[in-house]
């Protein structure tokens, strides 16, 4: 088990270089005066591409905010994030926008799929409103590696939960985005269609070089990540590399709460 004392202020890349998302002393706070709440503090983070990195703490300790800021989705109050070499912080609405559309990914726990459209229809959806042809073979390769390839023209309520949601991971990685970040992707999926998305994410990395970032609650679905960050009071206390649900589990016994050393 990773203790805090092993924790990586910059929440390291593990000797890789090309970093796909970076933070740096990204402070966020909600309101003013005495009902200020400060979501994210003096957070440091880098995402290595090609790296899958889950993103656990207790209930308000700051995951979703950190994850929105990095995906341009919120503003920071004060410090900088990037995107790649983009910085994000300061950029205008519309360019955010693009910025969003063009290299970012991003999977939800409800699949949002447009009821009326097939599989196929659904997965190039983002793309065809952006004005983007789908690469062919790269769109094949998805749906080979997603195991949809005899579903693609069933609708959303034609197929199962985990289908579902393979279908809104194969439209998130259909424009190869630089990064995907997946807020609780499998929150609403039973444990065994969990597992088909999960292993989806999984191979998508090692398959494809995806880079993704996930927010989880679940030991077994941290389990599949590279890395585990854990949050507490909006900062990065501890840090675990190739992460077993138990190892997960014990680390989450041996804090309290609130994430800290009890
Ligand atoms: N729009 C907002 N206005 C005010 N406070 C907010 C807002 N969004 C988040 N917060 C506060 O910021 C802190 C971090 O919230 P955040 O949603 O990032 O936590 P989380 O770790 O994702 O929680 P959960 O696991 O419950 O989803 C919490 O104290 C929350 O109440």
């Amino acid at each position: 088990m990773t203790t805090a004392m092993d924790v990586s202020q910059h929440g390291g890349t593990g000797g890789r270089t090309a970093v796909a998302a970076r933070a740096r002393q990204v402070v966020k706070a909600y309101g003013a005066g005495e009902t200020r709440v400060v979501a994210l503090d003096h957070v440091d983070v880098d995402m290595a591409q090609g790296e899958y990195t889950a993103i656990m703490g207790p209930s308000g300790s700051g995951k979703s905010t950190l994850m929105h800021c990095l995906a341009g989705l919120d503003t920071v109050t004060s410090g900088q994030v990037f995107l790649a070499d983009t910085e994000l912080t300061g950029l205008k609405d519309k360019k955010l926008t693009q910025l969003r559309r063009d290299r970012v990914g991003f999977i939800f726990q409800s699949f949002n799929l447009l009821p009326t459209l097939d599989a196929i229809e659904n997965i190039t959806l983002p793309m065809d409103i952006a004005g983007r042809k789908p690469d062919a073979d790269w769109l094949r390769r998805i749906v080979d590696t997603v195991g949809l390839a005899d579903r693609l023209h069933h609708r959303p309520s034609e197929l199962s939960g985990g289908q579902q949601q393979r279908v809104a991971v194969a439209r998130a990685l259909a424009s190869r985005p630089e990064i995907i970040f997946g807020d609780e992707p499998t929150g609403n999926l039973d444990s065994r269609s969990g597992a088909e998305v999960l292993d989806f994410l999984r191979r998508s990395v090692d398959e494809l070089g995806q880079t993704i970032v996930m927010v989880t609650h679940d030991p077994v679905a941290a389990a599949y990540a590279d890395r585990v960050l854990y949050l507490a009071d909006g900062r990065i206390v501890d840090e675990m590399r190739r992460p077993t649900a138990e190892l997960v589990l014990d680390r989450m016994k041996a804090f309290d709460g609130r994430g800290r050393t009890s």
